[in-house]
């Protein structure tokens, strides 16, 4: 079908330093100039959300972050606003040093970090302490002015990134400035897109003037908002795909039900499931569509396998022996599969080859089982997680959680805007194993349904919490589905 749907490009904070010194050895910008561009950029911004601010704070590390910060301040200074400059360790050399003494040029004064209690009021904060050189957590007199500027209530306006967030991975070491808005320079930073945590506010970005073709290949890309093309009129169910669904062992059948009623939502021909007798009643009778049957073991599987198209495969399957089987006899079978849940923590028991079109589903959990690292591990750098499992595995990756990763096998990495914490209950992962394994059978490569379906995926889910994020359920997100897959505002 089509390539997936790609949007905005995101850089890793090494590209962003690269692309800062191309700009200033290829282009011949100075490096000061940048800096002075992005303080301009920064001060008109905030000028625009806080017309009404009269008195501003500027807290300032040692670093270019600063230095933006020291700019902000002097043209601050000029238009006649008064400006408390807070410098936790003063720049020693360079365009910082530079851009403090600009600051000072003006009549302006930094003072250290003592009381803050005893500083004069302010009405909005502008957070220069670290930019994309965060490589660790805060230092202590750091921290302390980051929970003292969050404490104080007053809007803050972060420059580049939120000081405490790191711009590669999204993770937040220790403590992070929350900001109302964020003025971020050049290029996005992919560490605000992932992890998500509510740091950044919103986020405008300034190019300061730099040519695009300055910008290298990205690390990655959102999403963007992409269903299916229109169906042929002499579509038949025959070549839209016979979905496989496996699983449901006792007391989970509901797990891949909902992953096989999905598969239907999303347009799949047919959809079979394979389960433990006892679900098989239930099922048919509340989805006459589906067809349910009853297998006991591998012999009883070959024959559903031999008409599928493609597996879905995992959804409430365990880990008994029951599920182990049919698990070997549906990867042995090497058809198109996604493989979710248990599926995935068998593989992680015995490592295996697997079919050559595969998407593997993991969330953070069940990333780290498949890693050997702790969940906190694999949250602290997604990206490296998520490209790690594709190449172990040569497969295409889904890292769930928020902001989920989209990883091909060759390492191109998509990353999902969309989505909310309504999406935080059972059943969500089944559907999405169900919608990735319905686009597969309806011709999508395994990227592109990876993509397509974290996308689809994420915006139901958004669609359904109109009605409010709590109490929201996986069934909740079929109807909008249908609406999206067909390209209807939902
Ligand atoms: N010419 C340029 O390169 C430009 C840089 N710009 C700004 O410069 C920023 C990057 O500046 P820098 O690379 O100087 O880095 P930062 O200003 O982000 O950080 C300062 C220094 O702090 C140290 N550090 C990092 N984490 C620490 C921690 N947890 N505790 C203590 N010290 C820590 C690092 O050694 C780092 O170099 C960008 O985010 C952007 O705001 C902009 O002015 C645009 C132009
Ligand atoms: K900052």
């Amino acid at each position: 079908m089509t390539a997936p749907h790609l949007g905005i490009a995101l850089f890793t904070s090494g590209q962003s330093r690269a692309i800062d010194r191309r700009a200033i050895g290829e282009l011949g910008i100075p490096g000061f100039e940048l800096m002075t561009r992005a303080g301009a950029a920064a001060f008109a911004m905030l000028r625009r959300r806080w017309p009404g601010a009269r008195r501003l704070r500027v807290v300032c590390g040692a670093g270019n972050n600063g230095g933006d910060g020291y700019l902000v301040a002097r043209d601050a200074l000029a238009s006649g606003l008064s400006v408390d400059l807070v410098a936790l360790d003063s720049p020693k050399a360079g365009d910082a040093a530079r851009a403090r003494e600009a600051f000072e040029a003006l009549g302006g004064a930094a003072h250290p970090f003592t009381d803050w209690n005893a500083l004069p009021p302010a009405d909005v904060i502008v957070d220069a302490i670290y930019g994309t050189g965060l490589n660790r957590a805060p230092a202590a007199e750091a921290a302390s002015a980051i929970e003292a500027i969050n404490a104080s209530g007053l809007p803050v306006l972060a420059l580049d990134v939120p000081s405490g967030l790191s711009a590669d991975t999204g993770a937040c070491p220790g403590v992070a400035i929350h900001a109302a808005a964020t003025a971020s320079f050049i290029v996005h930073k992919r560490g605000l897109h992932t992890c998500r945590a509510e740091v950044a506010g919103e986020v405008e970005l300034f190019d300061l003037g730099l040519p695009r073709n300055i910008l290298e290949a990205p690390d990655a890309r959102l999403l963007e908002p992409a269903g299916l093309p229109r169906r042929p009129r002499d579509s038949h169910k025959g070549g839209n795909g016979h979905i496989l669904a496996i699983g449901g062992d006792h007391g989970t059948g509901g797990a891949v039900r909902m992953a096989a009623e999905a598969a239907l939502r999303t347009g799949a021909g047919l959809v079979s499931v394979a389960t433990r007798e006892e679900n098989v009643v239930a099922m048919n009778a509340a989805r006459p569509e589906l067809m349910a049957r009853g297998v006991n073991g591998p012999q009883a599987l070959q024959p559903m396998l031999q008409k599928a198209s493609v597996v879905a495969l995992g959804p409430g399957l365990g880990q008994s022996a029951w599920g182990h089987a049919l698990w070997t006899t549906a990867l042995d079978a090497g058809l198109p599969t996604v493989l979710d849940a248990d599926g995935l923590n068998l593989l992680h028991a015995a490592p295996r080859p697997l079919p050559a079109r595969i998407v593997l589903t993991p969330h953070p959990g069940e990333a780290g089982r498949l890693l050997g690292v702790s969940t906190a591990d694999v949250q602290a750098d997604r990206f490296a997680a998520g490209r790690e499992i594709a190449k172990r595995y040569r497969a295409v990756v889904v890292l769930k959680g928020n902001g989920s990763l989209i990883v091909s096998s060759e390492g191109a990495v998509a990353v999902c805007p969309w989505g909310n914490p309504g999406m935080a209950s059972g059943g969500m992962g089944d559907t999405l194993t169900g919608i990735i394994a319905g686009l597969m059978g309806q011709g999508c490569e395994p990227y592109e349904a990876a993509c397509l379906g974290v996308g689809l995926h994420a915006r139901a889910a958004d669609v359904a919490a109109r009605a409010g994020e709590r109490g929201l359920l996986a069934g909740d997100l079929l109807d909008p589905l249908r609406r999206l897959v067909n390209g209807l505002d939902a």
